[in-house]
């Protein structure tokens, strides 16, 4: 029974779950239920070694802190006046300490150092809010700039904020709105001379009047706005001293529904209380913004706009990143007016009652200070209205810190997708064409979903503005990777380029690898390492002239020789290198294989260790293999370097590649110094991932070509105009070759190398297409689905070259359209770019212009793919190449 159930796991494991469905006899049926219980089981063992693993892996104790009592923690002994009870407390517990709040842990620092540390040196960590439900119910659900997490939603807000209505130029603009409502409020005191007057209610009316009068230009008249004003410091106090109230839904989630305090119900009432005030103010000004009032905005006079006037067009542009709605809008002028109002007219009236506390000192500042109402040149005037600008902005900056608590709360929901099975997830129905499958779910679930393999949560995009949002906008937080364990053992740790955690590991490698192998000044002096070894290959076909040649054998000997004479610099034999080359095939297509297998040991991390399914243990096998080949090879660069005989560049006064890395590492004082394993690494990653993209590439287009007669026969025309019949090709040509460049385009859009991109792994939790995509989930961009979007691209599955020639749109491959990503974008964009395109398009113009090629009689094309990192035919391409060109020298 057992060796049944054993071999049922090993085979459910490499068929990849599919019989999971379809039991047809009751031993099968069994042997599921077994299989689940097993899985049950063994997750349960898992989550509890994990929790208490976590438990013991926090290096660094919890802070220290009052016990208070069970289930509701320190909540029965807080005070009316938190600031000095907190206060109180750290003098007993230090500058940092704990306190729970019913099921909430809440963290008080309360010195300049600690404040340092998480305002500067951890900044971004802490960026997000913690809103209460009373805070989320006053802003619409998080959407203002106070309380929205951290992400580019709360940026573009700022931005939009900070750009339109506090720049120079808008501060500029509105100088004579502001001295308006000042003088009105002196006018007014001046009224009630002799009189009192409650000092908070005034102050409060002309700040409010001024940041009115500065959103709204000069629309609101002074009577409606006054009224307003008194109707609004009612409510803003109000919505501030609810936000401020301690609330058991915050601190036991479960009763949040029930709103116990009935917080959330009055808070929801009076943000109705400030619709009333917004709703009609906005209508107004939308109305008059059509033009059905004439005058299209407060700020007209000047020809600039007020800023009710730019969130009112942002709201209607619909090709904006991250559109804005009627309710985010009130959230923002919510935050404006409650920030810019109770916080400075509380500070006046503060200053005041120090000042009248204090006579002596009011008395030294008046005499000092009269300047201030009694101006009397320009000078003073930019000073005035510097130090009223000044005391706004320190009041928002204070208003905005005063609620801050961290915690990573992001309030966008997850995103759709399947449920898949308990435990498993979604496991058992994936196909063996990963790429189809995603795009076909894409279809069914819209361009951003999520899928659980076992524990880890993959979230798959599908769109150029979902891309744009991962590669360009939220460029940094995206550019890490998710390594497979398979992965890690070929390149010994994710020490190489591709694989590498973003950082300044990365960062190193990175530059050595673009600045010293791929500036243009390399690429220039390696020209002539190229052109023998195309040569070689072009001597290679002729004679085999009339024979099946399989192409992609082909192909991958000549891109690995280009690469490995680019690396050593041609000081590798050419007998040696092509014996190397063939079982190098061999090896990286198996590697590439393996790194895309689905293995349990990634989704299960408990069950890594057990290997279950060998993965590790071949690709171990397979490294050393790869050893076997690299360590001579490494060994005679550094003999060479001992030996006197510099590099395989010598003639040229230049240093080869392996050359430039043996001396790094032999660098003391780098900062960071490179081992022979790393450069191992990134020699895997340079090989590897540099000559089989490029030689599958051009065994698509070969395929493509020979599928569609008419293009290929365009293809050769071009060739033989540029180049010439009594001519081989040379990399000079490349720039001439447009309609071979139109077809390599096309065949990257249709049949993309890596169709899913590298996975990314966000380093934090962030909002993309309005879901929420948690840290460390698993981000496959599905490129091939993008490349194939009917509503992106005109007849989306037909090879048509010409689409890249009559688009006026400029297409390259540097992922700034996010509809053709053939190398990705961003920081993590394909480093070998340069040379990929360089080598693809001679090797291709190169074997199109020597020859001419035929399918072998009765076979067919087969255009159909195989998934894996890097997308391959599924049935090799065989084609018989003919002489085309006259002379025979042409070939020698
Ligand atoms: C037709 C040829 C090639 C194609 C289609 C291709 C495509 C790609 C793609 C799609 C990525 C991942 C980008 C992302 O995740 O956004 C990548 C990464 C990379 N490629 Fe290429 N590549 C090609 C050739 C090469 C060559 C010739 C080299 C080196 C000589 C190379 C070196 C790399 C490296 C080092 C990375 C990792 C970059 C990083 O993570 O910072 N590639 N490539």
């Amino acid at each position: 029974m057992l060796s049944d159930v054993l071999h049922k796991l090993s085979s459910t494991i490499s068929n990849q779950w599919t019989w999971w469905g379809n039991v047809n006899n009751e031993k099968d049926e069994l042997t599921r239920a077994v299989l689940t219980i097993s899985i049950v089981l063994l997750s349960i063992f898992f989550y509890l070694w994990t929790f208490l693993k976590s438990r013991n892996q926090i290096s660094a104790p919890l802070p220290p802190g009052p016990c208070g009592l069970p289930i509701v923690g320190y909540l029965p002994f807080l005070d009316t006046n938190l600031h000095q009870q907190f206060a109180e407390l750290a003098h007993q517990y230090g500058p940092i300490y704990q306190l729970w709040f019913g099921k909430k842990l809440c963290v008080m620092l309360s010195s300049p150092s600690l404040a340092k540390e998480v305002t500067r040196d951890l900044d971004t960590v802490f960026a997000n809010r913690d809103p209460h439900i009373a805070a989320l119910a006053a802003t619409y659900g998080g959407f203002d700039i106070a309380f929205a997490p951290y992400g580019p939603y709360w940026r573009t807000m700022r931005k939009v904020f900070v750009r339109e209505m506090l720049s120079n130029t808008s501060l500029e603009d509105t100088y004579s709105l502001r001295r308006g409502e000042v003088k009105k409020t002196i006018r007014e005191l001046h009224s009630k001379i002799g009189t009192a007057v409650e000092i908070s209610k005034i102050t409060f009316l002309t700040e409010f009047n001024l940041v009115m009068s500065m959103l709204w230009g000069d629309t609101v008249d002074s009577k409606r706005a006054d009224s307003v004003g008194t109707e609004f410091r009612a409510v803003i106090s109000k919505i501030v001293e609810l936000i401020a109230k301690p609330n058991m839904s915050d601190f036991f989630p479960i009763l949040a529904r029930f709103d116990v305090q009935g917080v959330e119900r009055e808070m929801k009432r009076l943000v109705q209380g400030v619709d009333r005030i917004f709703d009609p103010l906005l209508e107004s000004r939308t109305r008059m913004s059509r033009g059905e009032g004439g005058q299209e905005n407060g700020m007209k006079s000047k020809g600039k706009k007020d800023f009710i006037q730019i969130l009112l067009e942002l709201k209607e542009r619909e090709d904006a990143a991250i559109p804005i709605t009627l309710q985010q809008i009130k959230a923002l002028l919510l935050d404006i007016v409650t920030a810019g109002t109770d916080t400075t007219a509380t500070m006046v009236e503060w200053v005041m009652a120090e000042l009248l506390h204090k006579p002596e000192i009011l008395s030294t500042i008046s005499n000092q200070w009269t300047w201030w109402w009694d101006v009397i040149d320009e000078k003073d005037e930019l000073a005035r209205a510097v130090l009223t600008i000044s005391t706004v902005l320190l009041s928002m900056f204070f208003y905005l810190w005063t609620f801050l608590k961290s915690r990573n709360q992001i309030s966008a929901p997850m995103p759709p997708g399947p449920c898949g099975l308990p435990i498993v997830g979604y496991l058992p129905f994936l196909g063996t064409n990963l790429h189809h499958q995603f795009a076909e779910l894409a279809n069914q679930y819209g361009p951003i979903y999520k899928l659980w393999f076992g524990k880890k949560m993959c979230v798959v995009l599908s769109s150029p503005s979902l891309a744009k949002e991962v590669v360009r906008d939220l460029d940094t937080v995206f550019a890490n990777r998710d390594p497979p364990i398979a992965v890690l053992a070929c390149t010994y740790g994710g020490i190489d380029i591709a694989w590498a955690p973003y950082g300044p590991y990365w960062r190193t490698m990175r530059k050595v690898f673009v600045r010293e192998m791929l500036s243009n000044t390399s690429l220039e002096d390696t020209c002539s390492l190229r052109r023998d070894e195309v040569k070689k290959t072009i001597r290679d076909l002729h004679s085999k002239i009339g024979t099946a040649v399989e192409i992609s054998e082909i192909t991958f000997l000549t891109e690995f020789n280009v690469v490995m004479s680019m690396l050593w610099g041609g000081t590798v034999d050419s007998q040696r290198a092509d014996s190397v080359g063939t079982e190098f095939r061999a090896v990286t297509s198996k590697i590439i294989e393996l790194a895309a297998k689905p293995n349990v040991s990634d989704f299960f991390p408990i069950l890594a260790r057990f290997d279950v399914q060998g993965v590790e243990r071949e690709m171990k096998r397979l490294l050393q293999w790869v050893d076997l080949i690299f360590d001579p090879l490494l060994e005679s660069g550094m003999s060479r370097r001992e030996g006197g005989q510099e590099n395989g560049m010598k003639s040229k006064g230049k240093k080869d590649f392996i050359q430039i890395l043996l001396e790094l590492k032999e660098r003391e004082d780098a900062a960071i110094p490179i081992t022979l394993q790393q450069i191992k690494a990134m020699l895997m990653d340079i090989v590897v991932g540099g000559t089989d993209t490029a030689a599958t590439t051009v065994e698509w287009v070969m395929a493509e070509l020979l599928h569609k007669p008419e293009v290929m026969k365009k293809v050769q025309e071009e060739l033989s105009d540029i180049v010439g019949l009594n001519n081989v090709v040379e990399e000079s040509h490349m720039p001439k070759l447009h309609y071979l460049d139109a077809v390599l385009k096309e065949t990257f859009r249709l049949h993309p190398a890596l169709p899913l991109l590298v996975p990314k792994r966000p380093n934090q939790s962030s909002i993309v297409g309005g879901y929420t995509i948690p840290k460390d989930t698993r981000v496959f961009l599905n490129i091939w689905a993008i490349h194939r979007d009917p509503e992106a691209w005109d007849d989306p599955s037909e090879f048509k070259p010409e689409r890249f020639l009559s688009d006026a749109r400029e297409w390259d491959y540097n992922g700034n359209n996010f509809q053709f990503l053939p190398f990705g974008s961003g920081r993590r964009i394909c480093a070998g770019l340069p040379l990929a395109e360089k080598m693809v398009m001679y090797v291709l113009a190169s074997i199109l212009h020597s020859f001419n090629w035929k399918v072998p009689e009765g076979e067919e094309i087969d255009l159909s793919e195989k998934f894996g990192i890097v997308m391959k035919k599924s049935k090799p391409l065989i084609a018989i190449p003919t002489q085309r060109l006259s002379s025979l020298k042409l070939y020698a």
